[in-house]
């Protein structure tokens, strides 16, 4: 079954679209876990037990592994929210030259799905567009401030270039499992996208630490039955000064972020 089909069932399973994004930061991980041997696997563990009834997703980002203990702590977090029945997307956002980009693909055999960085064309994506039931998000808009850089240049057909983007991973999706990356911090561009690619998935981050639209990030997110409104620090760290107890807050934080984008969807 291909990835958008699994995650439309998982959505419609537990009424939810929240991507939980565990983004574990050693830095802000309660101090009685620093004696575990995997100290960011503890706490991914207890927030996955905490939140997986909320979770459409796991969205780990890869950026808080990329270390020798990081990587088996990610590679037991992935197996874990496996083992609940939740798919895992890694925001790994790759994309290189085809002979780097095949090594990179790779990755899609510890997840379900992957985010990649398009700017370098085509044949970059090929080797993970061509896992045909494995996820692939081509970011599109992004949710940080410098998104207007280079994303909102218009072209000489007066389009955007994430407009373009956009237009260019619809083509793309020849074996039906590409979805972009639109943030939440920009609504009109949300809405924008979702009118030019009626039937991509989107990934939209960017609600919670960021400050992003949740009404529009629901609104448009889901296309085929699928798509995911992520929040990453709003969720993880809701427990931060709570002690041994953090992970109870991170469960009332995916709940409440579930609860919330359900009025608009
Ligand atoms: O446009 C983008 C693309 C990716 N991200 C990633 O999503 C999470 C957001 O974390 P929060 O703590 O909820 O802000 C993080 O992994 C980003 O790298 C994004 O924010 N915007």
């Amino acid at each position: 079954m291909n990835f958008f089909d699994r995650l439309g069932e998982r959505i419609s399973a537990i009424d939810s679209i929240v991507s939980v994004g565990l983004d574990a930061d050693v830095d802000r991980i309660p101090d009685h876990l620093h004696d575990h041997d995997l100290p960011r696997w503890a706490f991914n563990r207890r927030i996955i037990d905490a939140t997986h009834e909320h979770a459409a997703a796991y969205k780990p980002n890869v950026a808080f592994y990329e270390d020798r203990n990081g990587w088996a702590a990610l590679e037991e977090t992935i197996a874990y929210a496996r083992g609940k029945n939740v798919p895992v997307l890694l925001d790994a956002k790759r994309g290189d030259i085809g002979n780097t980009a095949r090594k990179y693909a790779n990755l899609l055999d510890m997840a379900d799905a992957i985010t990649v960085n398009p700017y370098m064309g085509r044949d970059s994506l090929d080797p993970f567009l061509s896992r045909q039931d494995k996820g692939v998000f081509v970011l599109c808009r992004t949710s940080n401030p410098g998104g207007t850089d280079i994303q909102d240049l218009e072209l000489a057909s007066g389009e955007s270039l994430y407009e373009w983007v956009a237009s260019l991973a619809d083509l793309w999706n020849a074996n039906g499992n590409v979805g972009l990356v639109v943030g939440a911090t920009t609504p009109d561009e949300l809405e924008e996208v979702r009118e030019r690619v009626p039937d991509l998935p989107f990934l939209v981050p960017g609600v919670g630490a960021q400050g992003g639209d949740a009404e529009a990030a629901a609104t448009y997110a889901t296309a085929r039955g699928a798509g995911l409104v992520n929040s990453s620090r709003g969720i993880i760290f809701a427990g931060e000064d709570a002690g041994e107890d953090f992970h109870k807050a991170s469960g009332q934080a995916a709940k409440q972020l579930k609860k919330q984008l359900n009025q608009y969807r």
